[in-house]
């Protein structure tokens, strides 16, 4: 990725809202580079600062301090006719779509192209085409209250593309969808980058979102940026305690507090939980251990899944031998993988990345 020719720079980025209850530092010191050609994930809970660093790429917010940079040119020191041009580079998708209600399909997307002082058959010719890259030729008279979700966040798409911009930046584009529209919604955008070469930004609270579109993502939290960098090894090998939320949220490969307690209903003895990676931690080597050292591990919970067809996931046993010859086995494992020890049922330890239901009160967990 690092030989890509960097396309939206952050320098110290750093946007504060001046509020009657104080100052909200939306976005906090952030540095980061976006290469040209990249679907490039921003990712983070809401309040985190995402839409704000994203509004800060085509200056519809001002920065307070640091610099943001498109194609070189620091978009926040543009007079204003330079920043309308560096504007129409720059292509937007809404989670609320933003349609107008009055326009037909066609209407909507033929209005970018009417501002910016398309003449009548070129912007027809433009509309139709844009219609057939989104697959809604037919739907050209409708209203936008006619159509679905995915019809209209399609139809945004068209509109957003009108200009032939550069970048697209999605905010939250799939949140107000169902998951299958979600999946038709990310494969357009997919073509966006790959068919036309667009940079794309993808903003979203969703893990499957950035899973399934980005080259590389940003994690963001109190308004900087915690933890970036190639999809897989973020996910895989999560620094930030909101990273480990993240992944555990959207794989639920780890035992919840309550899920934790009930487990230790039904199995008394040590569990566990090891990370299943490509690079050593694959499941192979939970074998290998478990053949190695005379311990019984029975797998109790757990979830595996692939980003760019590489594993990742935990799975958490229950172990029993000797005292001794678990810990030669956890520390065995533990050269290649993450191990969790999350004790036993009379001595029980927690994760401190749980995420989901807690145990109810009384419980061991
Ligand atoms: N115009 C504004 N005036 C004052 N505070 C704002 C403004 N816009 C955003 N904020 C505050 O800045 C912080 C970051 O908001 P932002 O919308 O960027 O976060 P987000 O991660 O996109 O969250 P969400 O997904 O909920 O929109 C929040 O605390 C928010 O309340």
């Amino acid at each position: 990725m690092s030989e890509r020719e960097p396309k939206i720079v952050f320098e110290s980025a750093t946007k504060v809202f001046r509020t009657p209850k104080g100052e909200v530092r939306a976005v906090d010191g952030v540095d980061l580079t976006i290469g040209a050609g990249e679907v490039y994930g921003v990712i983070g809970y809401s309040g985190a600062g995402k839409s704000t660093l994203v509004r800060l790429i085509n200056a519809l917010e001002p920065v307070t301090s640091g610099r943001v940079l498109v194609d070189g040119r620091d978009v926040h020191s543009l007079k204003e006719s330079e920043l309308r041009r560096a504007r129409a580079d720059i292509g937007m998708i809404f989670q609320q779509f933003n349609l107008l209600s009055s326009r037909t399909v066609a209407g909507n997307v033929a209005y970018p192209l009417k501002v910016a002082g398309w003449p009548r058959a070129r912007r027809d010719a433009r509309v139709a085409e844009l219609l057939d890259f989104v697959g809604l030729t037919d739907k050209a008279r409708a209203y936008p209250s006619q159509l679905s979700g995915g019809q209209k966040q399609r139809v945004g798409i068209a509109r957003a593309l009108a200009t032939n911009p550069t970048i697209l930046l999605a905010d939250e584009s799939t949140s107000a969808l169902d998951p299958e529209t979600t999946q038709d919604v990310l494969d357009i955008v997919k073509r966006v980058n790959v068919e036309l070469g667009v940079t794309v930004v993808v903003i979203t609270h969703e893990m499957e979102v950035v899973k399934y579109v980005c080259d590389r993502v940003a994690v963001m939290e109190g308004g900087r940026v915690v933890e970036h960098g190639d999809v897989y090894d973020v996910f895989a090998r999560p620094q930030h305690a909101a990273t480990r939320r993240f992944v555990g949220t959207a794989l639920r490969d780890r035992p919840s507090p309550a899920a934790l307690a009930r487990l230790r209903r039904r199995h008394p003895g040590r569990i566990v939980t090891v990370g299943v990676r490509e690079d050593g931690g694959a499941s192979g080597e939970l074998t290998r251990a478990l053949r190695d050292h005379p311990v019984d591990g029975t797998v109790i919970y757990g979830g595996i899944t692939e980003i760019a067809e590489r594993p990742y996931g935990s799975l958490t046993l229950e172990l029993a031998g000797e005292d001794a010859a678990i810990a030669a086995f956890l520390a065995d494992l533990g050269r290649t993988t993450t191990v969790l020890d999350l004790g036993t049922a009379a001595h029980p330890l927690t994760d401190p990345d749980a995420v989901g239901p807690r145990a109810p009160k009384g419980a061991s967990a």
